[in-house]
């Protein structure tokens, strides 16, 4: 097994210092801790929650490499030991906005009947589903955290919403690089992040419905976010289709900062496929003006802005790295330190793989010589030799069976991920050394590169 991969969690250390905090009612308080250290959060009175997830009375929750906020509606006493970054309270926060918007969205899904209208086939009129509620605006305008508020108050309702994540630099369910999918089965807890939605309830990752990207960024390649978003969508479609208490209970859709009105087509493309109703617009005048006149004669999605918390957060580019590195990490050793599973080593046969890469997109016509058309389609793949450079990457292994027509492997969803790490290029038969969480052979033989790779910082 790779050592550079092994386990780098802090720790706190019994002499480390403890400080009380004392909240009054709807303040909140904040913290932010490196990635090399470590605070032990604990709830003495009163009561409190993380982005919707309720604290136990006296339970211990960990923070290392995380920014966050612990709110009270009612006031609270809270004890903190170890080093925080940053640490103060607040008395002005977004949430009373927020905790009325999750009120509305209560009220769409009571409109929706407990019952489907056709009980004999469960499937119900295309009118009657709950809240499918897209959150946009630049980055670190505080998306995801309101997304996690919104799906923690439904659990906590008795809704069980569907996750869906656009942003593929964060890849919050599963992996970076990937649009996805999941349901809300467990409260996202508040040490967690919502990578936390694909574990099961021993902390071994479940892979959720997914699409390979490969790029951190939507602007890398917008033909290939369009295209595999339109597909996610299709997928989330069929499933909620089938299932009328996920029709009721909704979608909470996530966004990567999409600000630049040349890229407005993707987000009005995903606002149509996935049958959005309420767009939320966080921290951005301009975008919330564009979207009110794209909608203002649509009688079907309402467009409403809320305010930014004054808590959020910018994150480095190292900071995003490490929250990245995070996440690949939890995907093949589980989600805590403390019950902490291996990943299976696996000898694959450079002559039973096949890896592909979508091919790199080239200079804008405008750049090429007069007469040369631009002949590279960003949404083409194009088969990719193994060498010495895939050592550290993470490959997407392609849930399309050895028989179909390899021209839809953009298009089938991941069926998981495998790590690279050695290649043995002596031997006759070149091999290398895949790690992935599950034991056994690979279950496909298609896999796909992304700019992705995991070695420990
Ligand atoms: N009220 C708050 N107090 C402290 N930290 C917060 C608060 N709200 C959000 N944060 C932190 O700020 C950072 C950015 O927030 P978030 O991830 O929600 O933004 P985002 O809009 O989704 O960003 P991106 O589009 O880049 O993914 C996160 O680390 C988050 O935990």
């Amino acid at each position: 097994m790779a050592s550079s991969i092994s386990s780098l969690s802090s720790q706190v250390k019994p002499s480390d210092q403890t400080k009380t905090w004392a909240l009054e009612a709807e303040q909140e308080f904040r913290l932010e801790v490196d990635f090399n250290a470590a605070v032990i959060l604990r709830l003495v009175s009163g009561t409190a929650e993380v982005f919707g997830a309720e604290l136990g009375a006296g339970t211990s929750y960990h923070f290392s490499g995380q920014k966050a906020a612990v709110f009270t509606w009612h006031g609270c006493t809270l004890e903190i030991q170890g080093q925080c970054n940053v640490e103060y309270v607040a008395g002005e926060t977004p949430m009373a906005s927020y905790l009325n918007l999750h009120t509305v969205l209560e009220q769409q899904r009571a409109n929706v009947p407990l019952l489907p209208t056709d009980s004999s086939t469960g499937s119900s009129s295309a009118t009657s589903f709950g809240p499918n509620v897209m959150l946009i605006g630049p980055t670190d305008a505080g998306k995801t955290s309101l997304a996690k508020i919104l799906l923690n108050y439904a659990y906590r309702h008795g809704h069980r919403p569907l996750f869906v994540n656009l942003d593929p630099a964060e890849g919050s369910i599963v992996m970076p690089g990937t649009v996805s999918a999941a349901p809300i089965e467990h409260i996202i807890d508040p040490e967690d992040e919502l990578d936390s939605i694909s574990l099961d309830k021993t902390g071994q990752v479940s892979t959720p419905l997914c699409y390979h990207y490969g790029f951190p960024a939507i602007t890398e390649n917008p033909k290939l976010y369009g295209l595999l978003t339109a597909k996610l969508a299709q997928s989330v479609q069929a499933r909620l289709a089938q299932n009328h208490m996920a029709r009721r209970a909704g979608c909470i859709i996530d966004t990567g900062g999409v600000i630049d009105p040349a890229h407005y087509d993707l987000l009005r493309d995903c606002i149509t496929d996935l049958k959005v109703n309420i767009v939320v617009v966080l921290g951005h005048e301009r975008l919330y003006s564009d979207m009110q006149k794209m909608y203002a004669q649509s009688g079907t999605v309402t467009v409403v802005k809320l305010a930014k918390s004054g808590g959020v957060v910018n994150r480095d580019k190292d900071f995003m790295r490490r929250c990245q590195l995070r996440t690949i990490r939890k995907y093949f050793y589980g989600s805590s330190p403390q019950a902490e599973y291996s990943p299976f080593s696996t000898i694959a046969y450079y002559q039973d793989l096949k890896i592909y890469r979508v091919e790199d997109s080239i200079a804008p016509t405008s750049a090429l010589p007069i007469g040369l058309d631009r002949k590279v389609s960003e949404t083409r793949i194009v088969p990719m030799e193994p060498n010495l450079g895939l050592i550290h990457s993470i490959l997407s292994v392609s849930s399309l069976d050895a028989t179909e027509d390899e021209s839809q492997l953009l298009e089938s969803n991941v069926a998981g991920f495998v790590y690279v790490s050695a290649l043995d290029e002596k031997k006759a038969k070149k091999k290398m050394t895949l790690l992935a969480p599950f034991p056994g052979r690979l279950p496909r033989k298609y896999l796909l590169y992304s700019m992705f790779n995991w070695m420990e910082m």
